[in-house]
Order: structure tokens, then sequence, then C-alpha cells
């Protein structure tokens, strides 16, 4: 008798690290090149930063922010050539980039509530994602999914992260070197720190220092590991 071609499980990747480490670079093409979902959850974090902006709450007053949290509704498109983001219906790709939403964003993020609300929905959407997912963040691997099948630890040197950084802003806003990277080291320090499922990595992670690799080096050593773990199911 045949026996139907078995159905392959959808796959979970976690790909966690700070800042200008190249974690959306990567995991957008290693989820384009494997077919995967993507869900990029800083802009999650930034989305409902930016909502607190607009809306006059002091990102300082974590009680007001908590207070607050679970008024906008944040959907993200998971499309890994396309990801999308809005809140209440409103595009917000671009705005969430400002400094302003950046040099905030860490403050809100350490706020239990604010965690809680967004874990839930980064939890769901990874349950929908039939034909597997590729989630990227500070603390995937640790709390959100804990049981991914792959976990990735992205790192490199504040200095080859400050060069990319300044590189992005280079004609948009201040592109002055120390300065990228000293507020990128503040924003680890305040991701590493706080109480709440910290940026970490996992036990389990597969570290990789991207400092003296390119991007398509990234990628490749991603998706390799991406197949193995894909050939051993
Ligand atoms: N290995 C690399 N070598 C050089 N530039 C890189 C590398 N990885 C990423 N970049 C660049 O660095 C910048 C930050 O990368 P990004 O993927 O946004 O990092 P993250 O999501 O970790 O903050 C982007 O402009 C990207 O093109
Ligand atoms: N899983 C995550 C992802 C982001 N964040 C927060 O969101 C911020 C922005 O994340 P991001 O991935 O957009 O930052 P960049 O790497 O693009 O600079 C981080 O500095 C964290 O404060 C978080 O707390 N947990």
């Amino acid at each position: 008798m045949e026996t139907a071609p078995r159905p392959v499980p959808a796959i979970i990747v976690a790909i966690d690290g700070p800042s200008g480490t190249g974690k959306s670079s990567t995991s957008k093409a290693v989820a384009t090149a494997l077919g995967l979902r993507y869900l990029d959850t800083g802009a999650q974090y930034r989305a409902i930063t930016w909502w607190m902006v607009e809306n006059g709450i002091d990102t300082a007053d974590a009680e007001a922010v908590a207070d607050a949290a679970a008024k906008p509704e944040i959907v993200s498109g998971t499309d890994p050539l396309a990801p999308t983001i809005t809140v209440d219906g409103i595009d917000v790709s671009g705005p969430i980039r400002t400094q302003e939403v950046t040099s905030k964003v860490s403050a809100v993020s350490a706020v239990p509530r604010v965690r809680t609300l967004i874990t839930e929905l980064q939890r769901s959407i990874a349950a929908g994602a039939e034909g597997g997912i590729l989630v990227e963040g500070r603390d995937i691997g640790t709390t959100v999914l804990p049981d991914a099948d792959l976990k990735v630890f992205l790192t490199a040197s504040p200095e080859a992260r400050a060069a990319r950084r300044s590189g992005e802003l280079k004609g948009k806003e201040a592109t002055d070197l120390t300065a990228t990277r000293e507020a990128l080291l503040r924003r680890d320090a305040a991701d590493s720190g706080r109480k709440t499922s910290p940026l970490a990595k996992a036990e389990d992670a597969v570290e990789v220092d991207t400092s003296d690799l390119t991007l398509q080096q990234v990628i490749e050593c991603v998706v390799t590991l991406v197949e193995e773990k894909r050939a051993l199911r």
C-alpha cells in the first residue's frame, strides 16, 4: 500500500541578540530563502512606544505605561519580503524608527505588563504560522518560544555595530559614530539589566559572532543551521 508523503512539520527559529548584530537583515533573508514567515518583535515594542508618545503618556512613568498598554491594537504582517506593522490600523513602519522612539523603547519594553501583552501576541502569531516562522528579538529563545527548534544568538563588537548603525543613519539624523556607539551601549545595558525577560542568550542557542563576517556569510551560516535541524526531523 502506498503511503502519503509525511508533511514536514513547521519549524520554529528564534534569533536573538543586541542591536546592530544583523538580526533583521539575516532573518528576512533566511526566512525568504527557506519559505518561512518572519516576525520582527522589536518593531512591536517600537510600535507600542510610538503609541505612548503619540498619546502623551510619559514613557518614564512605568505605572502610566502599564495602565495604557492594552489600548493600542498592534498588527504585524509576517511576509519576509514585505513585513508590515500597524497600530490601530495606521502604518507605523516609518515613525517607529525615529531617534525619539529608539531612545524610549527600552523603558517601555521593561514594563512587565507590556511584555506580557506583547509576548502573548508573539506566541499567537508563531502558533498560527503554518509553514514555520523565524522570530527575531531579545528574549525569543529564553522566554517567548523556549521550545523553538533552533535558537541562534548573534553578537558583534560595539565598534562593528556602531559603524553599521551610523551607516544607516547617514543623511537622515545624527551620524556621529561615538554618539551612536554610546546610545547603542546604553540600550544594551537597559535591555540586559531589566528584571523581566532581559536580553540574554538561551543556554541551548548557537552563538555567532558577526563582527568579521559579511551579511551573506551570516545568512549562509543560519540557513545551514536551519537545514541541519530540518534534516534531523
Ligand atoms: N555581517 C554584516 N556585515 C556588515 N553589515 C551588516 C552585517 N549584518 C548586518 N549589517 C548591516 O547592519 C545594519 C544593522 O543590521 P540589522 O539587521 O538591522 O541589525 P539588528 O536587527 O540586529 O539591529 C544594516 O544596515 C545591515 O545591512
Ligand atoms: N524581543 C524583544 C525585542 C525588542 N525589545 C525591545 O525593543 C527595542 C528595539 O528592538 P529592535 O530589534 O527594533 O532594535 P534594533 O536592533 O533594530 O536596534 C530593544 O532595544 C528592546 O528594548 C525587547 O525588549 N524584546
